[in-house]
This record gives structure tokens, sequence and C-alpha cells, in this order.
């Protein structure tokens, strides 16, 4: 999972991964990011128990390195975090109130991911939503527990989702202040397959302007440490235009003194992201002749995704400027998306420009 918290902007970005399995160094280096994990994998076999001489030798090893070893047991969890972020003002306990419940969300959809094959939870619903999509059975069903969860809440005033047609106001009785964009499920599509999936969320105060702050302390994708560049791209190069191709083919051959990039792509957003963000490189899903802006969604998908990049270091840009720079006109709006650390997308940018 991946998240972030802005200390002083008015807009809050985060997403939770439901397959990702380890803390990354993004989550052990970063602030207190570890306290956000729950994830959860598609099963694993069992493991052969250990033997007695085994456990005999863990059990000394761990005295004797009990001094030695004790931050790592001292475990964090979102509840406490979120405690500590409030006694210290950089949340209130309204952004409190609407976190909690969406972590709760997150762990329920977590869990329906993982049983989804035996719980008969696999496959089309039958619908299609408004952006055209056909809904996964499991589209449905997280859209529902994260509305659900919002609302109760009591501290959300409007709800927008990828899986509703507008946004919903929700029931006065349980009304709030924030506004929660979401997409209950991103990486739906390739779900049967047990690719990694996620959710993405986004928190407005009512009426801000959405201003994010950017802090460059923090170089988590300095590109200098990361050897591994990669390159994962939505790939329709037969529809691109000619600046993309251009740039696609120096990056593949940078000639005798450069190193090609390798091509990856897992075909989910937050898994796609979160990879990129570990590892370097450059995420992107470009605009071509059959997607005009692109497929990516800018309140829910991109902007959140934007922001996490930013706080880590990087950018986020549509290809030619910075995506949280961009107003939202609709609410299921689309971009194009380019996500990397500043050498990497500011290479883009030139590009094409
Ligand atoms: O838009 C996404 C998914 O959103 P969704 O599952 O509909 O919430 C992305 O995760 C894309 O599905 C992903 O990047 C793959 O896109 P394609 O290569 O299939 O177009
Ligand atoms: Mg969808
Ligand atoms: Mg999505
Ligand atoms: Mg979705």
């Amino acid at each position: 999972m991946i998240t972030s918290t802005a200390t002083s902007s008015k807009l809050q970005y985060f997403s939770s991964s439901h397959s990702l399995s380890s803390l990354s160094p993004f989550q052990q280096s970063s602030l207190d990011t570890k306290a956000f994990t729950s994830c959860s994998s598609p099963a694993k076999k069992k493991q052969a128990p250990a033997t007695t001489t085994s456990i005999k030798c863990m059990a000394v090893e761990t005295t004797k390195t009990a001094v030695k070893k004790k931050n790592a047991y001292e475990i964090q969890t979102l509840t406490g975090w979120l405690l500590k972020q409030e006694q210290a003002g950089v949340i209130d306990a309204e952004l409190t109130i609407v976190l909690s419940s969406i972590s709760m969300a997150c762990k329920q959809i977590a869990s329906l991911v993982q049983r989804a094959s035996i719980s008969n939870l696999t496959g089309v619903q039958g619908a299609v939503n408004i952006q055209g999509e056909d809904q996964k059975k499991l589209d449905v069903i997280s859209n529902e527990v994260f509305s659900n969860c919002l609302r109760s809440s009591g501290r959300t005033g409007i709800i927008a989702s990828e899986e509703e047609d507008v946004p919903v106001a929700v029931e006065e009785s349980y009304s709030g202040n924030y506004i929660v964009v979401f997409d209950p499920l991103d990486g739906s599509s390739n779900i049967d397959a047990a690719v990694s999936t996620g959710s993405i969320f986004g928190i407005y105060h009512p009426n801000d302007e959405c201003l994010a702050d950017y802090s460059d302390e923090d170089s988590l994708l300095d590109s200098e440490e990361q050897k591994n560049r990669s390159l994962c791209i939505q790939l329709r190069p037969h529809m691109w235009d000619d600046k993309l191709k251009k740039y696609i083919d120096d990056l593949k051959d940078p000639g005798p003194t450069g190193k090609p990039y390798s091509a990856r792509y897992i075909g989910s957003l937050v898994g796609d992201f979160h990879r990129t963000l570990l590892y370097g490189g450059i995420y992107g899903y470009p605009r071509d002749t059959k997607s005009k802006n692109g497929k990516l969604r800018l309140l829910y998908e991109c902007a959140p995704m934007s922001y996490l990049a930013e706080q880590a270091g990087g950018k986020g840009s549509d290809g030619h400027s910075r995506v949280l720079d961009i107003m939202p006109t609709e609410i299921h709006q689309r971009v194009p998306l380019y996500i990397g650390s500043p050498d990497e997308v500011d290479k883009l940018e030139k590009y094409l420009a």
C-alpha cells in the first residue's frame, strides 16, 4: 500500500493496495507510513512447519538480539498514527474519523478481494458504468462498502465515485463537511487474474482551492539512486503521435552510451505506480487516437497518484503541465498521466513540447 498525507495543504490523497504484501523502502523511509499497511495477498501456499531445532535456534537468536531489534517490535497501527497526527495538530478530529472510516472500507474490500474466487465474486456484474466499462461484481460491492463506510462516518457531505454517474449527497442525518472522491477498486479489469488492485481516494474541504503543498525535502524518487529504470506505459504505439514515439524509441534504444529502459506494465494503475515509485523509471498512460485524453480519471486516479508522487519528490504531469494544476470541470474527466522523478518527467515534457 502506498499512502501519504499533506501536512498543511487542504487536499489529502491516499491509496491503499489490496494485494501488495510487503513493506516497501518508501513505506519504511517515509513518515510513519507503515502505519497504513493493511495489505492482502492472493492465497499463498502454506509453508512447512519449522522443525523443533530451528525453533530453538530462532529462540536463542531472538534473545541475543532482543535489545538490538527493540524498535522492530514497536508496531504502529493506523489508529495510533492518526491519533498522534491529531495530537500534533496535523489533522483535525473530523479528518481522523473520515480516514478511519476509509481504512475500515479498505480492510473490508481487501478481505472481499482475497476470497473472491471462493465466494463467487469474480466476473462481471452485468451492468456498465457511466464511463462505458463493464462493472465487475467487485466494483459494485467495493463501491457500496466505500460509500457505506463514508456515510457512517457522519463527516462526509458529498461522495463521488468512479462507479456512480454523478456525485451523491449524503443523507442529512449522516452528513458532514468533507467531500471524498474515490476509485473503490482500481485495476478491477484484471482482478480475475489475481493482479494487484487497490483503492484510491482524495479528500477535499468544501469550496477550497484544492492546492497541494510541494516539498522537496525527501527526494525518494531520486533517479540517481535508481539503477533499474523501467518504462511502464500503456502501449498502443500505432495510435501515438510522432513525438511520443520518438521519446519511447529513445528510451528503448538510447545509443551506445546509454542503458535501454526495461518495459514493465502490469495493467493496474496502483500496481504500476507502486512499482515505479519503488524501482524508478516512468509510468505513463498517454493520450492516443483511441483515447483523446487517455483513460485515467483526473479526480480519483491521476490527481491522487500525482499528489503521492510529489510527496515522494517526484512529478505528475499530463505531458505538458502539472496534473495538480488542472482544474476539474467534470467528475469523470480524463487526462493523460505521466509519473516519475523530476528528471524523467521533465525529459518527457521536452519531447512532447
Ligand atoms: O484505469 C485503470 C483501472 O481503473 P478501474 O479498474 O476501472 O478502476 C487502470 O488501472 C487501468 O486499468 C490500467 O492502467 C490498465 O489499463 P489498460 O492498459 O487495460 O488500458
Ligand atoms: Mg473501472
Ligand atoms: Mg481505476
Ligand atoms: Mg475502479
